[in-house]
């Protein structure tokens, strides 16, 4: 175990990795997310789905510390996690891919990776070396891209970047915000196969996901969020079958997917 690893929790053993009880969240005198529960399993891989502004994205910067909970707790195996904002929670194994991907656009391939692996600075050499040649051997395209300026990437390859950078952090909980977003299908199709493979390699992931479709297929287990609040939870299996699930996020003419072409 590194020098910087937390100490566990008395309970850590029987805790879900991690904890989420009636967090709410406000943006002034709005309010974005109301009392929402959730775990996550070790090696589960749990999505959250929901329409536009159904607070998902401000589930993940709450839980990142980018963003204060007006109320509620979150644990992490067990052990609340404080208040110490972003850098805490890297230091405690969390790690947030955001929508924006937030690439350092100026600097290649190979430093934007490095810099994911911050929280290891003090044992800088071997880690980041070992940590780079797994982020390569998933992502090959990276490998053969080290040297080219993130700007320069294209869009597919961002999130590679982005996803890999947040790996070489070694996360206890991968945290994606719509890995999706804006990529084609064949592109998203490959960004899913990684995930699946990151599940098979024990990395646990919260997956926030507007493509309802892919995400119910790849996790265990799924919340569906509407205007700030849970409203349905099970096995993501069990979900992808309801009626009511069907028929709003998954249908083929169904009333999300009007109001996205809208
Ligand atoms: N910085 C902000 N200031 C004020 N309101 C905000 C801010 N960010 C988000 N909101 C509001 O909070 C609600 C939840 O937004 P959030 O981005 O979390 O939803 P989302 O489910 O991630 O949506 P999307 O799928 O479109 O990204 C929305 O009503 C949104 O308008």
């Amino acid at each position: 175990m590194s020098e910087h690893a937390p100490t566990p929790a008395p309970n850590a053993a029987t805790a879900p990795l991690l904890e989420v009880q009636n967090l709410s969240v406000a943006y002034g005198k709005i309010e974005a997310l109301t009392q929402a529960s959730l775990t996550v399993q070790a090696g589960e891989i749990v999505t959250v789905i929901g329409p536009n502004g159904a607070g998902k994205s401000t589930l993940l910067a709450a839980l990142m510390g980018v963003l204060p909970a007006r109320q509620g707790r979150i644990q992490l195996q067990g052990e609340a996690l404080s208040d110490g904002g972003v850098n805490a929670r890297v230091a405690r194994g969390l790690a947030l891919v955001p929508e924006t991907r937030a690439l350092f656009a100026s600097m290649s391939v190979e430093d934007n990776l490095r810099l994911g692996a911050f929280r290891f600075r003090r044992e800088a050499g071997s880690h980041h070396q070992h940590a780079l040649q797994e982020v390569f051997e998933l992502f090959p395209r990276l490998q053969e891209r080290r040297s080219q300026l993130a700007a320069t990437l294209s869009g597919g390859e961002r999130q590679m970047l982005a996803l890999g950078r947040a790996l070489m952090g070694r996360p206890r909980l991968l945290m994606l915000d719509e890995p999706s977003l804006g990529l084609a299908p064949l592109i998203v199709r490959d960004i899913f196969r990684i995930i699946e493979q990151l599940r098979r390699q024990g990395v646990s992931i919260l997956l926030v996901e507007q493509n309802a479709r892919a995400a119910l297929k790849v996790a265990d287990r799924a919340y569906v969020l509407e205007l700030g609040r849970v409203v349905m939870q099970g096995p993501a299996a069990e979900l992808a079958d309801d009626p009511r699930i069907v028929e709003t996020y998954l249908g083929l003419h169904s009333r999300h997917q009007d109001k996205l072409a809208a």
